[in-house]
């Protein structure tokens, strides 16, 4: 790995993960990607793993559960004690942060000022899985780099055009206007695979596309022509599909009833609804797609049931608000990986003109439909981080 030149680094913070990335700014900015990892685990039984372009491990390393890396904060200056020994003076010019809620207001990603943060920390009730780490990475970042500029990207900003319909409650006008609205999260992501389509099926982008975003945090998103113009989640990463640990759509009457009725509080049903929900807690078991296919008991089996039936019914009703459907893209952790769940899920979908060529599905090709079915069906990989580095590129001037 070469240490010319300059450098723009990524950082993406989940609930229990950091995803950094190292990009080389070459002649006339053209961006190539040095080095990628991820610090999983964060405060439980972290493992971190960074790896060359080429997937060549160049860091490895694995704690016992209460060892290591605690916070995210911890984890990025272990990849910076990396970088130091390994990169010495490498210079990186500009710093590019995913932040998973930007508000109603900001559409396009934001170079960071002490005004910008001040008002991001403001969401963070919205996102308490995502926000704070978002923050705390922005103020790591700030510590280590103090020269670089710093550029914050919305995973709500591609939403941020959607029609009135698709961004309100049915709830008093006031709340709207005080910012209770359908925000839509993985944007980053949904931009990403938009650009990928664009270059694989330009046709079809400039129809009526649904992605299906299925990883840890799982959505929906239906684009007309390239934008976005609803999205399964909402106010907060909550709503519409069930995730790893997320509930997914859900009666507010359930919530009234663990009030009022066994007296839960906020905090209670919060770490209900964001951590002990979802595939962890319909099978009691995981979190983890994977694991729920290898153990195969009732209770995995149901909850991965569960799973397929809240997307195949999502996709019909995201196929209704764009009135048809020409593509249905599949990405993310489970998207990509996991061909049998794309199978089931297709399977029910024949009404739409959704038909899946069984050997290019399993080999993961990125068009899994037959060659004669009305509704083209792609496999794209997401990159939040090479979109995360494009949008920092374009304002650094
Ligand atoms: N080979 C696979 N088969 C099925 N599911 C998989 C596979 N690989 C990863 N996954 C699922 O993808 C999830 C991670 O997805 P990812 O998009 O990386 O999540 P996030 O970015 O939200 O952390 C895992 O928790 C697991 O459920
Ligand atoms: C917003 C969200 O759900 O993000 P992630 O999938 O990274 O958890
Ligand atoms: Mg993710």
């Amino acid at each position: 790995m070469t240490t010319d030149s300059r450098h723009i680094l990524t950082l993406n913070a989940g609930s229990s993960s950091l995803k950094i990335s190292l990009w080389h700014l070459g002649d006339g900015d053209a961006l190539e990607e040095r080095a990628r990892g991820q610090v999983e685990g964060v405060g439980d039984a972290p493992h971190v793993v960074l790896k060359d372009p080429m997937g060549a491990v160049l860091l490895e390393t694995r704690w016992p559960p209460g060892q290591g890396p605690g916070t995210h904060k911890q984890a990025l200056d272990l990849i910076l004690a990396w970088k130091r020994e390994h990169l010495g003076d490498l210079e990186v010019a500009a710093i590019g942060h995913r932040v998973v809620h930007g508000g109603p207001h900001l559409a396009a990603p934001a170079v960071l000022d002490d005004e910008l943060l001040a008002r991001l920390e403001t969401y963070t009730p919205l996102a308490p899985l995502h926000q704070p780490h978002n923050i705390s990475g922005i103020k790591a970042a700030r510590q280590a780099f103090p020269d670089a500029l710093e550029v914050a990207c919305f995973d709500t900003a591609f939403h941020r055009r959607h029609p009135w319909v698709n961004d309100t409650y049915a709830l008093p006008r006031e709340l709207y206007r005080e910012g209770v609205r359908r925000y839509g999260f993985h944007g980053l992501s949904y931009e990403y695979v938009a650009g990928e389509l664009a270059r694989v099926a330009p046709e079809r982008l400039a129809g009526r596309v649904i992605v299906a975003h299925l990883g840890n945090g799982a959505s929906l998103c239906a684009m007309e022509n390239g934008r976005s113009i609803d999205c399964t989640l909402g106010f907060t990463a909550l709503d519409g599909l069930a995730m790893g640990t997320r509930c997914g759509q859900l009666d507010p009457g359930v919530v009234l009833y663990l009030i009022e009725q066994k007296g839960m509080n906020a905090k209670g049903i919060s770490d209900l609804l964001y951590k002990h929900s979802g595939l962890k807690g319909l099978s009691g078991l995981s979190h983890d797609m994977r694991t729920l296919e290898e153990v195969g008991t009732p209770e995995a089996l149901g909850a991965i049931a569960y799973f397929e039936s809240r997307v195949r019914r999502e996709i019909g009703a995201q196929a209704a608000v764009l009135g048809g459907l020409d593509a249905l893209v599949f990405a993310g952790g489970i998207g990509e990986n996991d061909a049998r769940l794309r199978a089931r899920v297709c399977e029910g979908l024949a009404f739409l003109g959704v038909h899946i060529d069984p050997a290019r599905n399993a080999a993961g090709e990125t068009r899994v439909s037959k060659d004669d079915a009305p509704v083209a069906v792609h496999v794209i990989p997401t990159n939040e981080e090479a979109m995360i580095a494009a949008h920092t590129r374009a304002l650094m001037g």
